[in-house]
């Protein structure tokens, strides 16, 4: 029985959004995995859509924009309480909080759950106990501010420390885009897309101010976390059909592939 409220029809994913810039995504295919689609049409996703609801940590240092990324009313308005206008005020997290958000990909019901983690020094160690067990991790920093970027590194180790680094999918997260000039986006961009091809991770720019770029990143987040975990269940179930043919390496349109990382993986 679903005790559940039909998803809103916003949130129904029929397609794979695609990646910011092609030079640091965690692929580059235009429709999600065949084996992910085939199983959703046949009802095969296993405990993906019925009991799971997939963990999502968001870290990076204090007051880059965790919280107002996670709450811009450009994506979640009106399904939940939002401001009328953006919050200028910073008011710290102190260590955690977390927002559940519910999408339909490929028909099948797919839940994430966001834990907006605090960035002060102080509340670090209260935060760093909710790390264990994420699907996804979204390392977020200020555009502005270099030594932010500088220091996703740290938090990415941090939080890797916790999980398994073969299996969780990795966002490196712009934040508010609107307070660069274009000519200083390009330069931030160009060291944001080394760090993020260092790291192995998908790179996004954003701003919660103006929306831009908000909802199709959730949005990608969503996609890739169920298609990864879609294609974990399959292969813990083991199905899979004769004449299915494994390719190593062999597709440059993945920049990720060759990494030890994607064993498990969305990429066709
Ligand atoms: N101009 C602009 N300001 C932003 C944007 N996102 C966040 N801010 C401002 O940045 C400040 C910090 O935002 P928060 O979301 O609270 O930062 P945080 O990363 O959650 O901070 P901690 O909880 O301390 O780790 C606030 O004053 C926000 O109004 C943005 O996209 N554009
Ligand atoms: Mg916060």
């Amino acid at each position: 029985m679903n005790l559940l409220a039909p998803v809103r029809r916003d949130r129904v994913l029929a397609e794979l959004p695609q990646c910011l810039r092609k030079e640091a995504a965690l692929h580059v295919h235009k429709d999600f995995h065949p084996r992910v689609t085939g199983a959703c049409q046949e009802h095969r996703t296993g405990t993906v859509g019925r009991f799971k609801i997939s963990k999502v940590i968001v870290v990076g240092d204090l007051s880059v924009g965790k919280t107002c990324l996670i709450n811009s009313q450009s994506i979640w308005y009106p399904f939940r309480f939002c401001k009328d206008t953006f919050d200028k005020n910073y008011k710290a997290t102190i260590g955690v909080d977390f927002e559940m958000e519910r999408f339909e990909v490929l028909g099948v019901p797919f839940s994430l759950q966001l834990w907006d983690t605090a960035g002060q020094e102080r509340f670090k160690c209260i935060a760093s106990t909710y790390y264990r067990g994420a699907q996804a991790i979204i390392i977020v920093f200020n555009l502005n501010d270099v030594a932010s970027l500088e220091h996703t590194k740290q938090w990415l180790a941090d939080a890797l420390k916790e999980n398994d680094p073969s299996s969780v999918l990795l966002f490196l997260v712009g934040s508010k885009k609107d307070l660069s000039t274009p000519a200083q986006y390009v330069l931030m961009e160009k060291d944001a897309l080394r760090v993020a091809q260092e790291m192995k991770a998908e790179y996004w720019a954003v701003s919660s101010l103006t929306g831009e770029n908000v909802r199709e990143f959730f949005f990608r987040v969503a996609a890739l976390t169920f298609e990864a975990n879609v294609l974990a269940e399959l292969e813990k179930s083991g199905v899979r059909r004769i004449g299915d043919v494994v390719r190593i390496n062999s597709d440059d349109n993945n920049l990720y592939q060759t990494a030890s990382k994607k064993k498990s993986t969305c990429c066709p």
